[in-house]
């Protein structure tokens, strides 16, 4: 059985994505931090790791950028997955007695406007993932606190659910990477993710983008990460797309004098994001 390192515990949304990128029976192993988990991969401890990298509404996950980075993993794959927020409590708990809340800090940012609307003095506890906070609740049951998570946290817990849909939009995606410590080439790539540096000179970073668009290739996303140590220098990571596969190699042939340090980081199928209409 495959074994897959998240972030988080059982009950989680990173455990929610991994179960949904396998399709099969899986075995996920449960990591306190994302530094630990790209150990995991590189020590060989595990064959695969999924790790959140944007959100629509909370956005990049920059230090996760910087991880995949510094511990030369692959990206072979990815998967959205539509999040909806909860706000759960232990059995009895009213919403006027909540002072205490906790979860994730990109859970936090996703529903900030409920919690400031709603519990504008509510002290934020900040933990490892959605599922600890709602395990946390559970085994403790404090008579003034909440938990923001998924309804699988709060049934495999037992919590209460005094809200559900507390997310600021409700198109709210979560992208997470699939990474591993070697690629894994599939004739099915049609998305890859770059990052190179270009100088401090005008037009450096539209000559590389300019390659792309002339050689059809679609600009999904682009994200500047600073470079530690380097004051106002920046890794670009671009994601691009394709139709067909020659324009692609052509583009990373031409692109490579605009640019310093290319690193494909991974060549994979584009994950679909399925919009739920709500
Ligand atoms: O806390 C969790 O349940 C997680 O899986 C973490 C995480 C994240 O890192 O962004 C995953 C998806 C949601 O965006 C909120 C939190």
């Amino acid at each position: 059985m495959k074994r897959i390192a998240v972030q988080g515990i059982v009950g989680s949304f990173h455990e929610d994505a991994a179960v949904k990128y396998f399709e099969e029976e899986i075995e996920v192993v449960e990591c306190k931090s994302f530094t630990s988990v790209c150990e995991m991969v590189d020590s060989d401890q595990v064959d695969y790791a999924v790790m959140a990298i944007e959100n629509s509404i909370a956005g990049s996950l920059l230090k996760n950028y910087q991880l995949i980075r510094d511990y030369h993993l692959r990206i072979i794959g990815e998967i959205y997955l539509h999040i909806q927020m909860n706000l759960m409590v232990s059995p009895g708990v009213k919403a006027k007695d909540i002072t205490n809340i906790y979860s994730h800090p990109v859970a936090f940012q996703q529903c900030m406007e409920y919690i400031e609307q709603y519990f504008p003095d509510a002290k934020l506890h900040e933990g490892m993932d959605t599922a600890a906070a709602a395990k946390l609740i559970s085994d403790e049951r404090p008579p003034n606190a909440a938990a923001i998570g998924n309804l699988r946290s709060a049934e495999l817990y037992n919590l209460e659910i005094l809200e559900t849909g507390i997310e600021t939009n409700k198109k709210n995606y979560t992208r997470f990477l699939v990474l591993s410590k070697h690629g894994n080439p599939t004739e099915k790539a049609n998305k890859a993710s770059l990052c190179f540096e270009v100088g401090h000179f005008y037009g450096s970073l539209a000559s590389a983008l300019n390659v792309f668009a002339e050689n059809e290739i679609n600009l999904a996303k682009i994200q500047s990460v600073p470079v530690i140590g380097k004051p106002n220098e920046y890794t670009i990571h671009v994601d691009i797309e394709w139709g067909k596969p020659h324009n692609y190699d052509k583009a990373i042939h031409q692109v490579l004098k605009s640019v310093s340090s290319l690193a494909i980081l991974g060549e994979y199928e584009r994950g679909e994001l399925h919009m739920h209409d709500q």
